[in-house]
């Protein structure tokens, strides 16, 4: 797979640096200063955690904020472990329900966050649609006491997803709609990649 840096106009107005989060390696360099994390996935929620835990300032442009986080552990054992084991017994549906109760406890309401859970499950959404849940290692935490920022592209959002992706990232860039009205110094783009997993994933009709 290749990384997916969606050509967007608003990319030129951006006066920092811009990396990919394939570039990016330890949060140290970017001490004191403040960045912008383009993207909510996986990527976006780990970049953003280690640059909080370096003494940067990350805020963080979401475009579809309807996801659903769930704990990387719970008790020390690994979530996704629990669920593929309760699969062995119970139906998809169920062990969501179980899932989302024990997210819910450990993680409490992220609407409060501005992330709304899908109606679907996690599990079955995963099936239906290709969508991982997002697993959390303790960036909400951060989110929480607002040591990262969080903010929603001004265009698009659940809807006009796929072909508008270059776009939406843009006015997402350009806006810079996080808060004291300083200009990031750096993005570090967490879009994703392109490639055979991605088409399969967009391939069939995006959630809902
Ligand atoms: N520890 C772990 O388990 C880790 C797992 N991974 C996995 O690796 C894979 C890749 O992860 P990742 O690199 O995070 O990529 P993902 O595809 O998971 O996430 C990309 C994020 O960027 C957003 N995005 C994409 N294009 C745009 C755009 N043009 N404008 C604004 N937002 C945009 C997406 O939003 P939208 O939903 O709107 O498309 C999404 O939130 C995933 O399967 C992930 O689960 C990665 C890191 C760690
Ligand atoms: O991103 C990963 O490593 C995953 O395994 C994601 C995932 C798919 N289905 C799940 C159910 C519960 C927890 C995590 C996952």
């Amino acid at each position: 797979a290749e990384p997916h840096v969606p050509d967007f106009p608003g990319m030129q107005q951006f006066a920092g640096r811009v990396l990919h989060t394939c570039e990016y390696k330890c949060g140290e360099e970017f001490a004191g200063e403040k960045v912008l994390v383009v993207g909510c996935g996986n990527s976006g929620m780990e970049v953003s955690l280690d640059l909080c835990r370096h003494g940067a300032k990350p805020s963080m442009v979401v475009r579809n904020t309807v996801v659903h986080v769930l704990p990387k552990e719970m008790l020390g054992v690994s979530t996704f472990g629990i669920a593929m084991a309760l699969l062995k017994w119970l139906p998809v549906q169920l062990v969501d329900r179980f899932i989302l109760a024990a997210a819910r406890l450990t993680l409490g309401n992220t609407s409060r966050l501005g992330l709304r859970r899908p109606k679907t499950g996690p599990i079955e959404l995963k099936n239906l649609t290709g969508r991982t849940p997002v697993l959390d290692v303790g960036t909400l935490d951060h989110i929480k006491s607002g040591k990262i920022k969080g903010g929603r592209s001004s265009e698009g959002g659940d809807e006009g997803r796929g072909q508008a992706r270059g776009r939406q990232g843009g006015a997402a860039v350009r806006r810079n709609n996080t808060g004291d009205g300083l200009q990031e110094q750096r993005a570090v783009l967490a879009q994703g990649w392109r490639g055979c997993l991605h088409k399969r994933r967009h391939a069939q009709n995006p959630f809902p």
